[in-house]
């Protein structure tokens, strides 16, 4: 496996994709940015902004654009940066292209639905030859774009893999910090998403800053309680993926999952028209896999209940309200 990673291809020129690609090349390495949209990259190629999805970021000039897959064949590793439940088709694509060995680290934050599969589960069955890996964190794309400063963490099965390729990507304002707890890194990402949209509910209801923060710990509860079952450590889950990530997107309205749950708080009838919003997708698998393993997760079935409209929002503030009393664990 190359270890200077020289050349870094990133497919997806999203948000997080283009603040990626700028990242990357901020910490020296050629970059190539693939989007299937060919009209958005020809007005990539025309402006240097993602105007689309990124708007006011001026592209990197060692940031080459492509719509073609074929051009990532020749990187050191790619990032895959499209949404969880498209992560399979285009891993699958790219199994046609990448050598033997090449890292492909997912950036996407959810589980995919039918097959109730991690991440990195999804790449090893749709691009096998590939090794898997996991970038993940509080980290808006907006901030990271900016140069804000931000540490995010980098899961691998092999150490080693993490800490090159984190040496590779990162730079002063963008840190990161290497792990082999792939699954603590994707269950932290997945299950975030699902509890900031309770926590925009919480905000956009105006229940006040107690019930804020009461939301966010007991909702950290259930992602402990739901990551120790599924195998992740502790120690990840307190980290930057995990509780980092809870914090950040369960504050602000910058969070696409937080906004749907504040306009569904308010019950304006306001969803933020196509934006993803990773959490109403992960709801009802986070649910059922908690099912399956006897994991108690009464905030994410809440938002899973709300979002399927098989109860409105009143009802479930009141049902989490008026569950028995218990010990705190
Ligand atoms: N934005 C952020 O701040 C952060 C996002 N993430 C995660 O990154 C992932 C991507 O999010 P983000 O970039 O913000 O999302 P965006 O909606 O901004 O962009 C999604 C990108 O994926 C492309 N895409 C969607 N479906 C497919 C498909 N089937 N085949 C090929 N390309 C596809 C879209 O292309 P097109 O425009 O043609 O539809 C678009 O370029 C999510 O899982 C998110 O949780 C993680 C950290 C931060
Ligand atoms: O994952 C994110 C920040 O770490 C981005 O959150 P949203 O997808 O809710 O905007």
């Amino acid at each position: 496996m190359p270890q200077r990673f020289a050349r870094i291809g990133v497919a997806g020129a999203g948000a997080w994709g283009t603040a990626l690609a700028n990242a990357a090349a901020r910490a020296g390495r050629e970059v190539v940015l693939w989007s299937r949209d060919g009209a958005a990259i020809a007005a990539m190629e025309a402006s240097r902004v993602n105007r689309a999805h990124l708007p006011g970021v001026e592209l990197a000039s060692s940031v080459s654009l492509s719509t073609s897959l074929h051009s990532l064949s020749t990187c050191d590793a790619v990032l895959l940066v499209v949404p969880a439940q498209a992560s399979r088709e285009v891993a699958h694509a790219l199994a046609a292209e990448l050598p033997p060995g090449t890292p492909l680290v997912t950036c996407a934050k959810g589980i995919e639905r039918g097959t109730s599969l991690f991440m990195t589960q999804v790449l090893r069955e749709a691009c096998p030859q590939a090794l898997p890996a996991i970038l993940s964190g509080p980290s808006f794309a907006s901030d990271v774009a900016a140069g804000l400063p931000t540490a995010v963490t980098l899961a691998a099965q092999q150490v080693s893999t993490a800490e090159a390729l984190a040496t590779a990507l990162g730079s002063p304002s963008f840190r990161l910090y290497h792990s082999d707890d792939v699954r603590g890194v994707e269950i932290g990402g997945a299950a975030k998403n699902v509890l900031a949209i309770a926590a925009g509910i919480v905000g956009g209801r105006g229940l006040g800053a107690s019930a804020a923060a009461a939301l966010i710990a007991r909702g950290f509860a259930e992602l402990m309680r739901f990551g120790r079952a599924y195998g992740a450590r502790a120690e990840t889950l307190t980290g930057l993926s995990g509780l980092g990530d809870l914090i950040l997107t369960c504050s602000t309205t910058q969070s696409r999952n937080y906004a749907l749950g504040v306009s569904l708080g308010k019950d304006d009838g306001f969803h933020p028209a196509g934006k993803l919003a990773e959490g109403a997708l992960t709801a009802s698998v986070l649910v059922a896999m908690a099912d399956a393993k006897g994991v108690d997760m009464p905030i994410a079935r809440a938002v899973e209940a709300v979002l399927a409209g098989r109860v409105g929002v009143e009802e479930a503030i009141g049902s989490l309200l008026t569950r028995p009393q218990k010990a705190e664990a």
